[in-house]
């Protein structure tokens, strides 16, 4: 049966929301050059998502005194620090780890941000996604105290660095420092990459976690069940940001009314979209229109999204959502438009090659 609904006006969600995790400069090396200088961090991507999706945040974000971007939420900035770089080589993933897409490397770290760098105030919900190592289990502990539900990105966790060139490791999970806080976590999210670092077994018995595959879409795993969720199609090129950009799309979508399965829809359309451009994605305003036309149309409840318990955790695909994934591929559709009528929440600098680079908005 479709789902029928009527469409409601689109109100700016009610639920507060806590954004944890720093702000970074990405470069994208190629060919021993640099072909791409983009804003980046798993913050700067959701934050974009979040407000293409019309959905207010508070942001704990720490960059230092050389940071370039213009952004809408600012960061606290440690005026004895750097900010966060990352450089990503693409021609040494497949040689160097058969998994990895890119092998990265951070090589300046900022400050980690600190229990105490939180509002002292409750939140609804609350996302730890760090990528340099800046959230701290201590960090993620006070997040659980305040917020009634949160969102990890397992790369928050199981990064660590070699001291010497800042290559990106993975560590198991158990051994993460983190794993005694994952009962009080309701989501987990991870790339299938990521995915090795941990028991999925066991995981899912406390929380429910969504594997992203990449052009293949995602899964979701919880205690008694597990699904997968189709993916959009998509012209890929750069696939920096797009588990992020997944993560803003689903909790954008929970946050509106979805349930768990059509919000991982939405998440897989956001990353199909960032993968379709360089650094940071800017969205047609018109495509965004229509997407959140559908989002309305397919609310199918009106509850708290959080409430109940992790017991209440199972999905199931409810009836109309192979049309729901139809309707949001078909705003993919709209005619090309101008560089003026596309959305996007953190403005380029002036400059960087990323402008250069920047293939036309239909790229989506
Ligand atoms: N080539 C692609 N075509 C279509 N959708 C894609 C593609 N790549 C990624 N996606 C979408 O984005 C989601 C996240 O991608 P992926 O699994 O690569 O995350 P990730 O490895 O965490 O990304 P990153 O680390 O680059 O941010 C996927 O689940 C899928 O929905
Ligand atoms: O901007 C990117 C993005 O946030 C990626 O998800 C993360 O893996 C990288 O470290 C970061 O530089």
């Amino acid at each position: 049966m479709v789902t029928t609904a009527i469409p409601q006006p689109q109100t700016t969600p009610i639920q507060s929301a806590l954004i944890v995790g720093n702000y970074c400069h990405d470069v994208l090396l190629q060919g021993g050059a640099v072909v791409a200088e983009t804003l980046g961090g798993a913050a700067s991507f959701i934050s974009n998502v979040f407000s293409a999706l019309s959905v207010s945040f508070h942001l704990t974000s720490k960059v230092g005194f050389d940071f370039k971007y213009p952004v809408n939420h600012d960061p606290i900035v440690i005026p004895t620090s750097k900010t966060t770089v990352f450089h990503a080589y693409f021609d040494q993933g497949h040689t160097e780890n058969a998994h990895q897409d890119r092998v990265l490397k951070r090589v300046e770290v900022c400050d980690p941000i600190n229990p105490s760098d939180l509002p002292d105030k409750r939140f609804d919900f609350g996302m730890a996604v760090g990528v340099g190592g800046e959230i701290l289990p201590e960090t993620l502990e006070k997040m659980v105290e305040i917020c009634d539900v949160v969102f990890v990105d397992i790369q928050a966790l199981i990064r660590a660095f070699d001291k010497n060139e800042g290559t990106v490791k993975l560590v198991g999970l158990k051994e993460s420092g983190f794993y005694h806080l994952l009962p009080r976590v309701k989501f987990l999210k991870a790339s299938s990459e990521e995915a090795l670092f941990m028991d999925v077994e066991e995981v899912r018995q406390w929380c429910c976690v969504v594997v992203t595959h990449g052009k293949d879409g995602c899964e979701v795993f919880w205690k008694d069940g597990e699904m997968k969720i189709e993916p959009f199609g998509a012209n890929q090129v750069d696939p920096t940001g797009a588990g992020d950009s997944f993560l803003g799309g689903f909790v954008g979508g929970l946050v509106h009314g979805l349930v768990v399965p059509d919000a991982a829809l939405v998440g897989n359309l956001f990353g199909s979209l960032t993968v379709g451009q360089i650094g940071l994605p800017k969205f047609d305003l018109r495509l965004l229109q229509r997407v959140k036309d559908e989002v309305q149309r397919r609310k199918l409840h009106n509850t708290c999204w959080f409430e109940g318990g992790k017991d209440s955790m199972s999905f199931t695909k409810p009836d109309g959502h192979d049309e729901f994934h139809a309707s949001l591929a078909s705003t993919k559709l709209v005619p090309t438009c101008s560089i003026q009528e596309c959305q996007r929440d953190v403005p380029r600098s002036a400059g960087s090659v990323e402008q250069v680079m920047r293939p036309p908005c239909n790229g989506q």
